[in-house]
């Protein structure tokens, strides 16, 4: 569409398989105010890929709002991995506050109760875990397993069964605190959530809610506590999560932006990392060199990527004067 702006598509192997996610693709795009990412997730259709269109855009030609703190307080992330692995996790990381995740497709639920468990141990008394079911529980079955889970103190369970009103069950039939993730960043409307009692905790991601301007919007009209998530991005996609997390006036939670570590790669030379459970609110430098390591001729992601910019551009009709 513009000669003048850098696009480069990369595909970067997980390091543990993370749901059906085995590898991250997308492109990076390089414009005036920096390097922006647009990686949407395989299945998600060209409408919900120009939201992350939306904010690959602000990434490279707007910027983001001020910061009003440095580093942000982050959870290491438990894929459904077996209970040994999932302790080593844990124990490897400086973080205090793990997430764990549960009901993984052809996994037993003792599985379940035995990883949270071993993450119990690793973490001790006093870390938090919250676990996350990406909607694959139905309401009994959620109800029963924070039943199972409760023992081990959960800080929330986040988006245990898919629909919103089974959300809002069974934040009445459990203790635990709900957070809701899929039915804020894949919803045509974020405020259902709220409106139907579905949710203590609101998890926004910057890139499918269309930036950080878009995000911070969200939470302002959710009113609800907000925990910022990634959606497995390398450093430059996790740098708008971050200063997403940054710019919020209230941070109560561990935030879940520390996955620069379920890559096998990065494309910066000082990838955004946790140092002491924390990660620096900053924005790394792309090192070509990596890059150029990481860079894939498919052409899909960047035919995803002009299709989700033309429909943004429709439904947004100022020009852009940078021609991205
Ligand atoms: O929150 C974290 O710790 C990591 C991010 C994460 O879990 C995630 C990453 C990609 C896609 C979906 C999810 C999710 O929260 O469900
Ligand atoms: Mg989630």
């Amino acid at each position: 569409m513009d000669t003048a702006a850098e696009e480069r598509a990369f595909s970067i192997p997980m390091r543990t398989r993370f749901r059906d996610v085995t590898t991250r693709e997308g492109v990076l795009v390089r414009g005036p105010a920096g390097w922006g990412e647009f990686s949407p997730f395989p299945e998600y259709p060209p409408r919900e890929c120009a939201r992350w269109w939306a904010a690959c855009y602000e990434a490279a030609v707007l910027g983001w709002p001020a910061p009003v703190r440095d580093t942000i307080p982050v959870n290491v992330t438990v894929p459904a991995v077996d209970p040994e692995h999932a302790a080593r996790i844990v124990t490897d990381s400086d973080c205090t506050t793990a997430k764990v995740k549960v009901a993984q497709v052809g996994q037993d639920p003792a599985e379940d109760v035995d990883r949270v468990a071993a993450v119990r141990d690793a973490l001790g008394r006093d870390g938090r875990i919250r676990i996350d079911a990406n909607g694959a529980w139905d309401r009994d079955t959620a109800v029963r397993m924070l039943g199972r889970l409760g023992p081990f103190e959960l800080e929330y369970v986040e988006q245990p069964c898919a629909a919103v009103e089974d959300l809002a069950h069974v934040r009445r039939r459990s203790s635990v605190p709900v957070a809701a993730d899929e039915s804020i960043r894949r919803a045509e409307d974020p405020m259902r959530v709220r409106s139907a009692g579905a949710a203590d905790i609101v998890v926004l991601k910057a890139q499918p809610l269309g930036g950080v301007r878009s995000a911070l919007r969200v939470a302002e009209a959710c009113g609800l506590p907000v925990v910022v998530s990634s959606a497995v991005e390398t450093s430059v996609g996790l740098a708008a999560g971050a200063a997403l997390a940054a710019a919020l006036p209230e941070l109560p939670y561990a935030c879940g932006l520390a996955t620069m570590q379920l890559l096998s790669a990065d494309v910066c030379a000082e990838p955004l990392s946790p140092v002491g459970g924390r990660l620096p609110v900053r924005r790394p430098e792309v090192d070509e060199h990596r890059l150029c390591a990481v860079e894939t001729r498919s052409p899909t992601p960047a035919r995803r990527m002009a299709e989700a910019r033309r429909i943004w551009h429709q439904e947004h009709t100022d020009p852009s004067p940078h021609g991205l």
